[in-house]
């Protein structure tokens, strides 16, 4: 049969298309159209080969596993071909599934698992001895890369089985959504590009070359899927998952055992409306075939396994007309871009605006003003325009182009690296920067003067009264009257007086309130609880940021550029002139036993939470760390001890049993 020259042309660029975005989506962690419309085209695409089979090549995406092999991490091939799954998003698809599982097994009933879809990272894990030896990504599905050492980074992946078992499984290695967001947000304070989702935000990091900071990002896993379940005496998935349990890995435990195909669909939306409550993405449920005998004997094609089928879900996605795109200085000067659109309801909230994040972002997605937008929650949180819907334009739509200067002072504006996507104000006296600064002072984390909302202080900043932080402190009576109309007694003093208090807070408060490029809450406390003073801090070299946990070379880099400010400086003299508390509290209460040793706790302890002994830790001037580093002092090891037991064997760290710990640094 002769191929139309039209139907030819139109495969080719929906093959072409489907490339760049398995490029951009597997290599560069950065999709730039969202799941929905990627199958939509695939399916296209397979349809379409189906039809006219002489179009197919072998290099077709439908030949291969999605993924590719990227360099800087050695290549191990996999012991059975790592698949994709084939997917759906609807009822009668999943029914034609359950009629060819019948009919290719001639049953007339057959027993499925259905599991949720952790929209996350696939990966291999192989134990030796109960030992983990390796970790393998996908890669093309034959061939993958070793990432064991970022992996061996994961919490809740065991370095040693609790059976001393050699056995490779396979499962998900995610981002729970809300470290998603803390890290989006963190990019783009640092003028970063920003990840499109959870799961993309676990590739990437997986694929770092720094293992430091991939156990900086709160990684966690499920495992699901055993090979050569036989060896292990398994008969079904259902087995394979208490079997998973039993040895130490993580599983997920909303799964399900059905016995027909309504219950799967029942399944399915039950987790369609319930999805929102956990801790993690999901983008659908996995369907599989239970018996391991009926797997077998359905086999699989090149790309994915005839007994499972991914049954996803539909992104809750909604159009709306884009207003207007503003732009907004940040307090580092980065200018964003905002869409404002037609408000929408979107998974129970309402929805007005969302960061359109740099103007990269803008470009590649061609985002116009005036345009029809598709708006989604990124991680089921976080508004994020997708991309226009072309052929709703008129023509009357804006192309919007990066500011040659800055929106709010007009000053000059440029990028400060060249591998930041950002472009900053550059003029240092920018008042939008200045506004921004003092919200982030004044704020709840940081030194908490609530009398001093947005308003009142763009009237100060507008009006001179304040053009630095510190200057705050030298409000006066007269100075705040002078702002004029709404400004009453009651106000004057309620500033004042809140203003005064805020000279007592925590030294953390303060080092959060400075704005420094980096430093978010959880790092100022770490500050204050090592420096003890600002006066401390400010001196520190290098060498002494680094042997702090939790505090990388760039973090140390931006705070000693920070102090090394003459503005800074003067800022500092300011505030410790008016009497803001730059440390004394701190060392009053910072004695105590267990003063400058970091503690790890792993498994139960009988006398108290996780929460509980983390703060009896700082109580006692220690400070608790999450995860065993070579930082840690003391392991403590209660009931059923984890994979943090080996690791700080491995380290030659301490090691306590609960009864030990508190003999020695109990109260009395
Ligand atoms: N937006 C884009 O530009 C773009 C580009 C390429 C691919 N994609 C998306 O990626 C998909 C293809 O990726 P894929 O090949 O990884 O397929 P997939 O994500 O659709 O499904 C297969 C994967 O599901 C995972 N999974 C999660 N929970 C599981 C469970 N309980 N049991 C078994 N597997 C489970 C496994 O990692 C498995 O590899 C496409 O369908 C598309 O949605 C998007
Ligand atoms: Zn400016």
């Amino acid at each position: 049969m002769d191929i139309p020259k039209n139907i030819k042309e139109h495969y080719e660029k929906l093959k072409s298309e489907i490339e760049e975005h398995n490029y951009r989506y597997y290599v560069l962690a950065d999709p730039i159209i969202s799941d929905q419309e990627y199958d939509k085209l695939f399916k296209e695409f397979a349809e379409l080969e189906k039809k006219y089979p002489e179009l197919k090549t072998s290099d077709s995406p439908t030949q291969r596993i999605g993924g590719i092999v990227v360099e800087g991490f050695n290549k191990v091939n996999h012991s059975i071909p790592m698949l994709s799954l084939d997917n759906t998003y609807n009822e009668e698809e999943i029914l034609d599934f359950h009629k060819r599982v019948l009919k290719n097994l001639s049953l007339n009933r057959v027993e499925y698992l259905c599991e949720l879809k952790i929209d996350g990272v696939s990966v291999a894990l192989r134990y030796t001895d109960g030992l983990l030896t390796q970790a393998i990504t996908r890669g093309d599905g034959t061939i993958g890369e070793d990432i064991t050492q970022n992996v061996k980074t994961i919490p809740s992946i065991p370095l040693k089985l609790r059976k001393n078992i050699s056995v490779e499984v396979r499962g998900e290695i995610y981002m729970p959504k809300k470290e998603f967001v803390r890290i989006n947000s963190e990019r783009e304070e640092k003028g970063l590009p920003i990840f499109a989702n959870p799961r993309n935000a676990t590739a990437g990091t997986l694929k770092l070359l720094d293992s430091k900071e991939v156990a900086k990002r709160k990684l966690s896993s499920f495992m699901y899927y055993v090979i050569f379940p036989q060896n292990y005496n398994l008969q079904t998935q259902e087995e394979a998952m208490n079997f998973l349990k039993e040895v130490g890995f993580r599983i997920n435990p909303n799964y399900k055992k059905v016995e027909d195909i309504e219950q799967v669909i029942e399944f399915w939306k039950e987790w369609n409306r319930r999805r929102k409550e956990l801790e993690y993405e999901v983008d659908g449920i996995v369907v599989k075939v239970n018996s391991f005998e009926l797997q077998r004997i359905l086999g699989e094609t090149t790309r994915s396994p005839r007994w499972a089928i991914a049954f996803k879900f539909e992104a809750e996605q909604k159009e709306t007309k884009l207003k207007a795109i503003k732009l907004q200085v940040g307090s580092t000067g980065i200018i964003t871009p905002v869409a404002e659109f037609v408000p929408i309801q979107l998974e129970g909230t309402t929805v007005k605006r969302a960061s359109l994040h740099n103007f990269d972002y803008i470009e590649e997605r061609d985002i116009r003003e005036g345009d029809y937008v598709l708006i989604e929650k990124a991680g089921g949180i976080i508004p994020q325009v997708i991309g226009p819907i072309k052929e709703k334009r008129t023509g009357e739509e804006k192309i919007i182009q990066p500011p040659e200067k800055c929106p709010v002072c007009g000053g000059k504006v440029g990028k400060i690296k060249s591998s930041e996507v950002a472009i900053r104000c550059l003029n240092p006296s920018c008042p939008e920067k200045l506004l921004r600064m003092l919200e982030n002072f004044v704020s709840r984390n940081a030194m908490n003067i609530q009398g001093l909302g947005p308003k009142i202080l763009k009237r100060m900043v507008d009006a001179g009264l304040v053009k630095d932080i510190a200057d705050l402190y030298y409000l006066d009576e007269q100075k705040i009257r002078s702002l004029g109309e709404g400004i009453g007694d009651k106000t004057v003093e309620n500033i004042l007086t809140q203003i005064e208090q805020s000279k007592n807070r925590e030294l953390y408060r303060l080092i959060n309130a400075l704005g420094i490029p980096n430093v978010g809450l959880k790092t100022a406390k770490d500050l204050a609880k090592h420096f003890k003073n600002l006066d401390n801090l400010i001196n520190a070299k290098f060498d002494d940021f680094v042997k702090i946990e939790g505090i990388g070379e760039d973090i140390a880099n931006a705070i000693l550029k920070f102090f090394s400010q003459e503005e800074v400086k003067k800022i500092v003299k300011k505030l410790k002139d008016a009497g803001v508390n730059t440390g004394k509290k701190e060392e009053e209460k910072s004695e105590g036993p267990l003063k400058g040793l970091v503690i790890c706790q792993t498994g139960a302890l009988s006398k108290m939470a996780r929460q509980e002994f983390a703060e009896y830790v700082e109580s006692k001037g220690g400070i608790f760390s999450e995860n065993v580093t070579k930082k840690t002092n003391i392991l403590v090891v209660g009931e059923n001890p984890g994979s943090k037991l080996d690791k700080a064997q491995s380290y030659g760290i301490t090691i306590m049993s609960e009864e030990e710990f508190f003999d020695e640094y109990g109260e009395s």
